[in-house]
């Protein structure tokens, strides 16, 4: 069953296009994550599902119903905000009860709501408190509370946990996805955070400039990018892009080369009028690199270490691949990255040699980055 449904939005700040045309059909019960850049609309759409922005077209239906109009209280959803906003001279009880108050529900239901919330979330014997006298994380969960009182139709969220440490992120995140599970709601998340995005997201939504580049499963959007943007955006250490020319075109296999690094074939997504000579970008993600023996040409790559990041159990290596063409790189210390499973002995200044997984390259057009290699397969969940 369709739970929301965003038609054609666009939002304009004055000559500003923040928001455009976005279509979404959210089922009942899933749990969306919305990603993208700084500025990308993120905020803004999920503030007009809220009605705390005015839309300047389109349509926003939930459960059936047109609330393009609404106010948000008739809306049927509630928000959890970055900054919990919860009134400081009300109770931690006060404020769980507040929007069933303000909806003049009898007493006994917001009691019994109240107690179920914090029940849920662990909370049962802060009732009293104010919220200056709770920690960051409990603030967090009164703030769920609140709207898990109001049984919305679907849950808003913010960036709800990025005030918390690191330690209390990930304990808040294991929760909100059982949250989830238990009220079987459907939820609009917004997150930086890509391991949020990835562990909690029924589908992922990536967003740039104001359009959805493309929505999938997270493993999905991992494995099957639709475009360099995408391939780029998720995954951290960021995917690696080099700039190739095609050397010889059969069929559906092609054949890429750049100075600096050794032919390698990748299997396209369908045959292509791929003419010798043309430009294109090749995309590899850090783990699937791996340092070879010198001596080994084979789809290597010849570098120098710039910088090891010894992670315990993993290790991410910054190489410095000379004149090998790369797009923008990302941590601005060497050209490639590359990420071992292991505790690996190299240092600053180490020659080393990288072998490219031949079954892990992507190939995106030059113009537009759209992926054109073919598909990989997706290990289930
Ligand atoms: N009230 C406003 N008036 C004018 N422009 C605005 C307003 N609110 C947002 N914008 C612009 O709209 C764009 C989208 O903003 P939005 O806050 O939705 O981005 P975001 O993806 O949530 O960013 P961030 O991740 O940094 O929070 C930005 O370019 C922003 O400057």
């Amino acid at each position: 069953m369709t739970s929301l449904e965003l038609r054609e939005i666009n939002k304009n700040y004055g000559a500003y296009h923040a928001l455009r045309g976005i279509d979404l059909t959210v089922a009942q019960g899933e749990f969306i994550v919305m990603v993208g850049p700084s500025g990308c609309g993120k905020s803004t759409l999920l503030k007009s599902i809220a009605g705390l922005e005015t839309i300047s077209s389109g349509q926003i239906v939930i459960n059936g119903r047109d609330v393009t109009r609404q106010e948000p209280g008739d809306r049927g959803i509630a928000m959890v905000f970055q900054s919990y906003a919860l009134y400081p001279h009300m109770t931690v009880a006060e404020n769980m009860g507040f929007g069933l108050r303000m909806a003049k529900r009898p007493k006994a239901e917001i009691d019994a709501a109240v107690a179920r919330a914090a029940k849920i979330l662990r909370i049962s014997d802060q009732l009293d408190k104010r919220p200056k006298q709770l920690s960051g994380g409990q603030r967090q969960r009164v703030a769920i509370g609140r709207a898990i009182t109001r049984s919305p139709e679907v849950f808003l969220f913010d960036e709800p946990l990025s005030n918390l440490d690191a330690a209390l992120r990930t304990q808040m995140r294991v929760e909100l996805s059982s949250l989830h599970a238990e009220l079987g709601a459907t939820m609009v998340y917004v997150t930086h955070d890509q391991v949020e995005a990835m562990t909690m997201a029924s589908r992922i939504v990536v967003l740039n400039q104001g359009i959805i580049e493309q929505v999938g499963s997270p493993l999905e959007l991992y494995r099957n990018p639709d475009n360099l943007f995408v391939a780029g955006f998720l995954g951290a250490p960021r995917m690696n892009f080099l700039g190739v020319t095609v050397d010889a075109v059969s069929g559906r296999s092609v054949t890429v080369a750049a100075p600096g690094l050794s032919p390698l074939t990748v299997e396209l997504s369908q045959p292509a009028t791929l003419s010798k000579g043309a430009s294109l970008t090749l995309g590899v993600r850090p783990e699937a690199i791996s340092v070879v023996a010198e001596g080994n040409e084979s789809g290597a790559v010849h570098g120098e270490v710039r910088l090891v990041e010894h992670l315990g159990r993993e290790t991410i290596l910054y190489v410095d691949a000379g004149n090998l063409s790369t797009i923008a790189s990302e941590s601005g210390t060497g050209n490639i990255t590359a990420q071992l499973s292991y505790v690996a002995p190299f240092a600053a200044g180490q020659k080393v040699a990288l072998k490219l997984d031949a079954r892990e390259l992507y190939l995106f057009s030059a113009d537009g980055g759209r992926t054109i290699s073919a598909r990989k397969t997706i290990l289930d969940k």
